[in-house]
């Protein structure tokens, strides 16, 4: 369910920035003011963006990976603070498409910008600005007018200070952004600044999820993803996009209170793509189940037995009607 105010645009046109003047002249402090909203990374796939949304909220809730293009749903994540909730929307890397796959997933992309009340482009700083960034930016304009956006560049661990500096007069130039900030994901440099930015551009409103909730995903989504990125390890360059995660049940088991029972399908496309999955003597399955399992565990608070099978789903990422099946 959507809490009030997700896609509406139409709020409050005043919205008093903290420690800035109003319309009356009055300066209003932070501490009188709560703030909510939606925000949405945007980048080249493997720009940081899952990592970034994770850090923010403090907990694993969008799957991460060094494969490009691992993010598939919307995940949010929510930022709990005393002046404001920021609610995080994870979008898939933007990229042109190739598939039918492709297509909904940067429909999906353009969907969310134009839903959220700040988008930030994030740029890794250890790559040149390019065409895939410049592609992008051409893209974020055409929202721009409306929705405030951000540039974040981001892995400033892997660089240098004058590199950092380079890069954020680099990403400078491709279009006028509402503020421009250096972050890492990995040791939490600027990652509060970030948030402050992203706060200060919400509108002020209540507190939309309870305290303590961090998605609103739905568990089981949760869980394929996490298997998803475990099965992620370690394959070559075309079997990532290949793969779907489907959970077919999860119950808790009969007699005991401390464990839960998840069975879950990993689709492929191809029939020979079934012994990279599942490695010699079933090697590489097992040790995809071992990863998954901690991270549903962790998740869930409690024991679970993961049952992982492995299907074909011939051209899955062509075919409409599986494409739906699969959630898509
Ligand atoms: N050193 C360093 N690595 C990072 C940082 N943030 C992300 N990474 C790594 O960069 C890779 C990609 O990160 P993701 O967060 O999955 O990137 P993404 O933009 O969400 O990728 P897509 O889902 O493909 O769009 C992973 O290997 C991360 O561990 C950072 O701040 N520093």
């Amino acid at each position: 369910m959507r809490p009030p105010g997700f896609g509406c645009r139409g709020r409050a046109p005043t919205v008093l920035r903290p420690g800035r003047a109003g319309h009356n002249g009055s300066v209003t402090s932070s501490a009188d003011v709560h703030r909510s909203g939606f925000a949405c990374f945007v980048g080249r796939p493997n720009a940081g963006k899952s990592t970034l949304t994770n850090s923010l909220v403090g907990s694993k809730v969008a799957i991460t990976s060094s494969k490009p293009q691992t993010t598939r749903h919307a995940i949010r994540g929510i930022v709990h603070r005393p002046d404001a909730q920021l609610i995080i929307v994870d979008t898939p890397g933007l990229h042109r498409p190739r598939t039918l796959l492709g297509r909904r997933l940067n429909d999906l992309v353009y969907e969310t910008w134009s839903e959220v009340d700040v988008v930030g482009f994030c740029v890794p700083a250890d790559q040149k600005v390019g065409p895939g960034d410049r592609f992008i930016a051409e893209q974020l304009k055409k929202v721009a007018r409306r929705t405030p956006v951000l540039g974040i560049v981001t892995k400033t661990d892997l660089v240098s200070k004058e590199q950092v500096a380079q890069q954020l007069l680099d990403l400078q130039q491709v279009m006028d952004f509402a503020d421009l900030v250096p972050v890492s994901a990995v040791d939490s440099f600027q990652v509060d600044v970030l948030a402050d930015l992203l706060v200060a551009q919400m509108p002020e409103g209540p507190q939309l999820y309870p305290d303590g909730e961090l998605t609103d995903e739905p568990e089981t989504t949760l869980i394929a993803e996490l298997i998803r990125e475990a099965a992620l390890e370690g394959v070559r360059d075309e079997l990532p996009h290949s793969l779907a995660v489907t959970i077919e049940e999860m119950i808790p088991r009969e007699g005991r209170k401390d464990l839960i029972d998840v069975h879950a399908v990993l689709y492929i496309e191809r029939s020979s793509q079934k012994s990279i999955v599942i490695g010699r003597g079933g090697e590489r399955l097992r040790a995809v189940g071992t990863q998954a399992r901690k991270h549903i565990q962790a998740l869930l608070g409690s024991k679970i037995y993961l049952d992982l099978h492995v299907k074909v789903a011939k051209d899955w990422q062509r075919d409409p009607k599986q494409l739906r099946k699969l959630g898509f």
